[in-house]
């Protein structure tokens, strides 16, 4: 059965859903969840994009949205990156609700969309430099030149966007998610026809926001990366999500079969 998380995740696990045992033996509380997400639905005129999804992800974990295209994977993305409001239901980030405290939940947030969001005429530093501007970020230039070094975007970081490849462009909209070490790191499709490099990278990104106690979420269709990256998978079906599980319950040929099988 695929419908309820089990404890071969480990102390994590654990921790969040029943309480974080001390050295002393003693229980205390279980951590509230970063990103709590109570039947959310999303309407486009006659479109249900989001048909009643619930989501909790926590600190230092990081959840994978899967699911096959239409799914409602990146519209439940843009309403946590605070892009698209939701019709019903109610969406806390890092404890901010994004309806009545936008502002608050967007500045806990990071966010890479699956398209767009990059200037043509504008360099990767000049996208760093506005956004380190816009969050008021005094020591960005360091963790920026590091970032893009580690994504080998280095050496172009002083040409415009315009004639970037579709991998490159991925990329830096990683580094631009990541930069100012959000609270929620929200990559929606960040592995996209991007190289080994790039993955490794982001990767390294995903690791490095869960050791800093940050919650990511990371929407894709690659399920093998998914379950490398993360700690957890959601599988979304029809604007509902259908099963939450460790993501070792997704892994390999076991995992795909398990896999299909939620998605027919
Ligand atoms: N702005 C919009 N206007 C109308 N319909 C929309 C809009 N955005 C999304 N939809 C619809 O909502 C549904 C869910 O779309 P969404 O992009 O969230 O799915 P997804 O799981 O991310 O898919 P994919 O894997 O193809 O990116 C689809 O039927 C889509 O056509």
């Amino acid at each position: 059965m695929l419908t309820r998380p089990k404890l071969s995740g480990g102390s994590t696990l654990f921790a969040v859903s029943f309480g974080r045992v001390g050295k002393d033996g003693v229980v205390s509380p279980p951590l509230p969840p970063m990103v709590d997400v109570r039947g959310l639905h999303v309407r486009f005129g006659e479109v249900e994009a989001v048909a009643g999804i619930d989501l909790q992800a926590y600190a230092g974990q990081a959840t994978a949205l899967l699911g096959r295209n239409g799914a409602g994977k990146s519209t439940t993305m843009r309403v946590l990156a605070g892009v698209v409001p939701p019709s019903a239901g109610t969406v806390l980030v890092a404890g901010h609700d994004v309806r009545t405290e936008t502002l608050r939940a967007k500045q806990a947030v990071g966010y890479c969309p699956d398209v767009g969001g990059l200037v043509p005429r504008a360099t990767p530093w000049e996208h760093l430099q506005l956004s380190a501007r816009l969050r008021r970020m005094d020591d960005w230039e360091t963790p920026a030149r590091d970032l893009l070094e580690r994504f080998e975007l280095g050496d172009v970081a002083h040409r415009v966007t315009a004639g970037f490849s579709h991998g490159m462009g991925r990329r830096l909209s990683v580094i631009l998610a990541a930069l100012h070490a959000p609270d929620v790191l929200l990559l929606d499709e960040p592995f996209d026809g991007v190289d080994p490099i790039g993955v490794e990278a982001t990767f390294d990104v995903i690791s490095d926001a869960r050791a800093r106690g940050a919650c990511v979420l990371v929407s894709t269709h690659l399920r093998e990366l998914a379950v490398q990256a993360c700690t957890t998978v959601s599988v979304l079906r029809g604007g509902s999500a259908v099963a939450t599980v460790p993501s070792g319950e997704m892994a390999g040929e076991e995992g795909a079969r398990a896999y299909r099988g939620l998605l027919d």
